[in-house]
């Protein structure tokens, strides 16, 4: 048989399409000043408050995935009221999730299929999702993500304050090399299983120097020589067993400070900490806060899923406007309650 390029190179590719790069994209949807400073001020609020110097709690607010830009905004736009209202005690950021790890196989988020058909059309979702951060971010709202793909962030990273590395990620090193060249404050989540060991030392390793191949603006394939992340930090999002609790807190606390980590704990309510199960999330967010108050200044940050709509939907050719298709989140009444609450 005679050695063609099928049966030797690219076996497996079934076909290879062209992505814009990093530069089209941004000269499509520039940054604006007015986003830009959303994104400099967010950050910068973000790093006060783990380094303790802004005594305010970090809430991290919003969809499990983001699928509609309509219903994304009209979230964004009740977060913003509540920034602006709860801003002497809490600073509140967008959770805008356009990537999804899944278990095993499921919708991989709004980048990868924006159409939610399998027709798989990046360089509309990378559109979709700049146009959405943008708006959120002129809107005055600083956003949080999950950094899945590592060569996304080159598309999108100037419009986000804060961004996770997912449990199902927090062991690769690719991930942790990613995390180390990224602008914004980083948290790991503890692993699938509640283990805190594969965190503990993505911190170590995002904190340091690296270098690996990436892409340029230009879309080119590059050397990237990372500065190391200071400020990568842990998410407890639970694991077999809820992780929210004082003395899983106080163990989490002893792991990173013997591993000479700055204990700075954010706090996933959802996740793991509510066995899935979206009515609980209010009452781990109420029991971290009064952590909070009791005196704990290691934990500065709560994470809740929440959309307009509760609960989730299966994929359908009828989706309910506001309501998510990936796990089931609080609604906008329980979102606005328990943040007033709290
Ligand atoms: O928050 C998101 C999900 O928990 C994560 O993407 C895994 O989802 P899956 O188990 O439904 O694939
Ligand atoms: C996928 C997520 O969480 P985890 O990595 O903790 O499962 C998420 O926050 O959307």
């Amino acid at each position: 048989m005679a050695l063609t390029h099928n049966t030797i190179n690219n076996v497996n590719i079934n076909r290879l399409d062209l992505l814009m790069t990093p530069e089209a994209l941004k000269i499509k949807l520039p940054l604006t000043e007015k986003a830009a400073n959303t994104v400099i001020q967010g950050r910068a609020s973000i790093q006060n408050i783990l380094d303790g110097t802004d005594e305010r709690t970090l809430i991290i607010a919003g969809p499990c995935s983001i699928h509609d830009l309509d219903s994304a905004k009209e979230y964004a736009k009740c977060l913003k009221r509540l920034h602006d209202e709860l801003s002497d005690k809490f600073f509140i950021v967008m959770r805008t999730y356009f990537e999804k790890p899944r278990t095993n196989v499921g919708w991989k988020g709004l980048i990868n299929d924006p159409n939610i058909d399998g027709s798989n059309d990046m360089n509309l979702g990378l559109t979709k999702a700049r146009e959405l951060l943008s708006w959120i971010a002129e809107l005055g709202l600083p956003t949080a993500t999950e950094a899945l793909d590592p060569v996304t962030p080159q598309y999108i990273a100037d419009l986000i304050s804060w961004s996770a590395v997912g449990a199902r990620t927090t062991e690769s090193q690719t991930h942790r090399e990613m995390a180390s060249g990224l602008s914004m404050p980083v948290g790991f989540k503890n692993s699938t299983d509640g283990s805190l060991t594969a965190a503990v030392n993505a911190i170590i390793s995002a904190q340091s120097p690296h270098t690996f191949i990436g892409i340029d603006n230009g879309g080119h394939t590059a050397l990237l020589h990372t500065n190391g992340n200071p400020y990568s930090h842990i998410i407890l999002r639970g694991g077999k067993q809820p992780n929210y609790d004082a003395d899983s807190v106080s163990q989490c606390i002893a792991d990173l400070k013997q591993a000479n980590i700055k204990p700075q704990i954010i706090i996933d309510a959802s996740h793991g900490n509510s066995s899935k199960d979206f009515t609980k999330q209010p009452g781990v967010a109420r029991d971290v806060m009064a952590q909070i108050k009791a005196g704990n200044t290691s934990i500065k940050g709560i994470m809740l899923e929440s959309h307009l709509v509760e609960g989730n939907q299966k994929l359908s050719n009828q989706l309910q406007y506001g309501q998510s298709i990936t796990d089931s989140c609080i609604g906008w009444e329980t979102t606005e309650e328990l943040l007033r609450s709290l």
